[in-house]
């Protein structure tokens, strides 16, 4: 996929400079007050931004985050029965997709995976709005689906995910390449800052990933893909996307500009009013899935335990 390299350089450097500023960090020993990093010290006077806080997140995660609550189906649309699938193989998935899924140590769908895979490969396609706690598997589902929805015949923009920041983008660009790894004819573009693409340029890649206002500029004002071929629309991290200033009415701009029959996929880690309602204006008719959070038992979160954290992300 074009520029797979320098984003993995770019995301190392991230991690990086992320780690370099963890240094001030201490770990707590067992009788010491335990907080969590996420948590502010009321005193300190650096908070994460939500942005931050989710790419964090990422970048010292390390791996799927269980949860033993079931899928909520919190509604569905009576004509299409909702199923859900125990492998990957139940997915009719292009040889060298599922190669790429086993590829990447993935054995079995997630929770959220197990009910949304279904949903987002269906024929017709459904739209989907699908909340689950950060680390249960959402990107790789998404991803999956936006692979699997490629025609390479056709060398124009089909699939376009929006992505809150930069960082974010460029973190699910990374898991793009990873899984379609043995899929070369597929090509992928970042929409974000620093990207340039000549005027009269007609963008020949089959997916977008990007930040809503470099889409819009590329979309509407440049032309460089025509959003009305559109066939999958990812808005990633919706709760994130709100809290940053302008974003939502940029992706409803977006929006506006995609064809009625484009698939909706809408994702995020919480589930307020105000996410719900963002929701519900992007995502027509959708089938709407929750995994609840697991309350205070994630082996994989509960290790991290910092005492004072103050760290500042640029
Ligand atoms: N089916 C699976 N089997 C094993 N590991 C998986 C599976 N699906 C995802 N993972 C891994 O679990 C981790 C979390 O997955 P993912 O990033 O998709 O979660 P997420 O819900 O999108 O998190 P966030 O809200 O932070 O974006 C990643 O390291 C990913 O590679």
């Amino acid at each position: 996929m074009s520029q797979k390299v320098d984003w993995a350089k770019y995301v190392a450097e991230t991690e990086k400079n992320i780690t370099n500023k963890l240094n001030s960090v201490e770990i707590s020993g067992e009788d010491q007050k335990k907080e969590k990093i996420g948590e502010v010290d009321e005193e300190a006077p650096e908070q994460f931004s939500p942005a931050e806080a989710s790419l964090l997140a990422k970048i010292i995660r390390k791996g799927l985050v269980e949860n033993k609550n079931s899928v909520e189906v919190q509604r569905k649309d009576p004509k299409s029965p909702l199923y859900s699938i125990k492998s990957f193989e139940a997915l009719n998935l292009t040889p060298n997709l599922l190669k790429g899924v086993y590829g990447m140590g993935f054995n079995a769908p997630s929770k959220i995976q197990e009910t949304a895979l279904p949903t987002l490969l269906a024929d017709p396609p459904q739209n989907l709005i699908a909340q689950s706690q950060s680390g249960t598997g959402k990107t790789a589902a998404f991803v999956l689906a936006m692979l699997s929805r490629v025609d390479v015949s056709k060398s124009y923009p089909q699939v376009l995910c929006l992505s809150p920041t930069y960082e974010l983008a460029v973190q699910t660009g990374e898991v793009a390449a990873h899984m379609a790894k043995f899929c070369p004819d597929i090509e992928m573009k970042f929409a974000v800052r620093g990207e340039e693409v000549p005027r009269g340029t007609k963008l020949t890649e089959h997916i977008i990933i990007g930040t809503p206002g470099k889409v819009l500029d590329w979309s509407l004002k440049f032309k460089v893909f025509d959003l009305k071929k559109i066939t999958v629309f990812v808005l990633d991290e919706a709760d994130v996307m709100i809290d940053q200033q302008g974003h939502q009415d940029q992706c409803i701009k977006i929006h506006k500009n995609l064809s009625t029959t484009c698939q909706m996929m809408f994702f995020s880690a919480t589930y307020d009013q105000e996410v719900m309602e963002f929701a519900e204006h992007i995502v027509k008719n959708p089938i709407i899935i929750r995994l609840k959070r697991e309350e205070e038992s994630l082996d994989n979160i509960k290790q991290y335990y910092v005492r004072q954290v103050k760290i500042i992300l640029h």
